[in-house]
């Protein structure tokens, strides 16, 4: 035997932060304890009965692990791992060349199911209910239908727009599993395992100053580790104490609350323009030049959880919380409405 050549290899990138920093098994896997614990007997019963686990579907905001927890099920159930996602499915002839070629058991990954094309959604239900595909070969007069049985499989998608999953394919996932947003202990853990990971370690507090500005993700956490982790290299000594922590993740535009300069921007075009709201989001959407799904998927979801917008049936408004961080006082009148 040759050596492969070794330029054929895929080689990992520099800034690929998810490959190095990804847990690798469910024992890795920090946080998410209740849907981690479900998944561990699921994927026990799905082996002790030697069938393919029920499909599974991870919503909740981006970078909270829904790809890893789909990547650690195929390890843990010993099976093959498949990935594609909703957009680059055009055509339910692409669908259809991937599910034949699924061995047993193998899990299908879905990234943004959300976005699948109708016609393609279409070719799922059957493969998801009796795992068998009805092809349409031909055209016009001469089309007939095929029906091609499929072996077995399991579907895990992913999507951060819960909403917008069609009724008929939310009901074929048997497991639906919501992820949260991290706690700052959490999160304060894989900062440690990770920094260690880099070669970088960071004290106690150097990394819960990271943990506390990371919005509650994981992705965010692996960022701007990596970024700090930048600046002890070569302004400090290659350790991450909560000085220098502080004064990287400042310098960054990351503030005390981990909000970074888009959720600023945000919050002070309701608080300027609007006197706190509400206003609704197709005018936000407008006045930030940001799609309504991005302010809907990535910036409102933690601004609601730590309590800073209210979402109202009349548009978004500013809590007192906001009001403080911003170091404005709300309009007279407003702070009646928070009690
Ligand atoms: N529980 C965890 N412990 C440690 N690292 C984690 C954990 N969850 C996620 N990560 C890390 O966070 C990053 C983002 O995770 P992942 O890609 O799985 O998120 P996602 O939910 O699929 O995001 P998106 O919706 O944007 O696709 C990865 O680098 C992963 O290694
Ligand atoms: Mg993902």
């Amino acid at each position: 035997m040759v050596d492969a050549d070794p330029t054929l290899r895929p080689q990992p990138l520099p800034e690929d932060n998810d490959r190095a920093l990804r847990p690798q098994g469910l024992d890795e896997f920090i946080g998410q304890a209740e849907a981690r614990a479900n998944l561990r007997i699921f994927i026990q019963s799905a082996r002790q009965r030697n069938e393919a686990m029920d499909h599974t579907l991870f919503h909740g905001p981006p970078g909270l692990g829904k790809t890893t927890l789909a990547q650690i099920m195929a390890r843990e159930l010993g099976v093959n791992f498949r990935m594609t996602s909703g957009p680059v499915l055009a055509k339910a002839g692409d669908l259809a060349a991937i599910l034949t070629n699924l061995e047993e058991r193998d899990v299908l990954f879905i990234d943004e199911i959300h976005r699948l094309n109708p016609a393609v959604e279409e070719v799922l239900y059957p493969a998801m209910e009796d795992f068998e595909l009805d092809l349409v070969i031909g055209e016009g007069p001469a089309a007939r239908t095929v029906r091609i049985e499929l072996q077995p499989f399991t579907l895990v998608g992913a999507t951060t727009r819960m909403g917008l999953l069609t009724t008929p394919l939310r009901d074929r996932f048997g497991i639906p599993t919501r992820l949260q947003f991290y706690t700052e202990d959490e999160l304060h853990e894989i900062v440690t395992r990770n920094a260690r990971k880099l070669g970088a370690p960071a004290d106690d507090d150097g990394a819960r100053e990271i943990a506390r500005r990371s919005r509650g993700t994981p992705r965010i956490a692996g960022r701007l580790l990596r970024r700090v982790v930048d600046f002890a290299i070569v302004e400090g000594d290659g350790r991450i104490t909560r000085e220098l922590a502080d004064g990287a993740l400042t310098r960054l535009g990351v503030d005390n609350l981990g909000l970074d300069g888009a959720d600023r921007r945000y919050l002070k075009l309701i608080a300027e323009n609007y006197g706190g709201g509400p206003v609704g989001i197709e005018t936000l959407s407008a006045a930030l030049s940001e799609s309504r799904d991005s302010l809907e998927e990535v910036i409102e979801p933690y601004l609601l959880q730590q309590g800073l917008i209210q979402r109202t049936p009349r548009g978004r408004m500013l809590a007192q919380k906001a009001w403080t961080h911003l170091g404005m006082a709300a309009p007279k009148g407003q702070s009646d409405l928070f009690g």
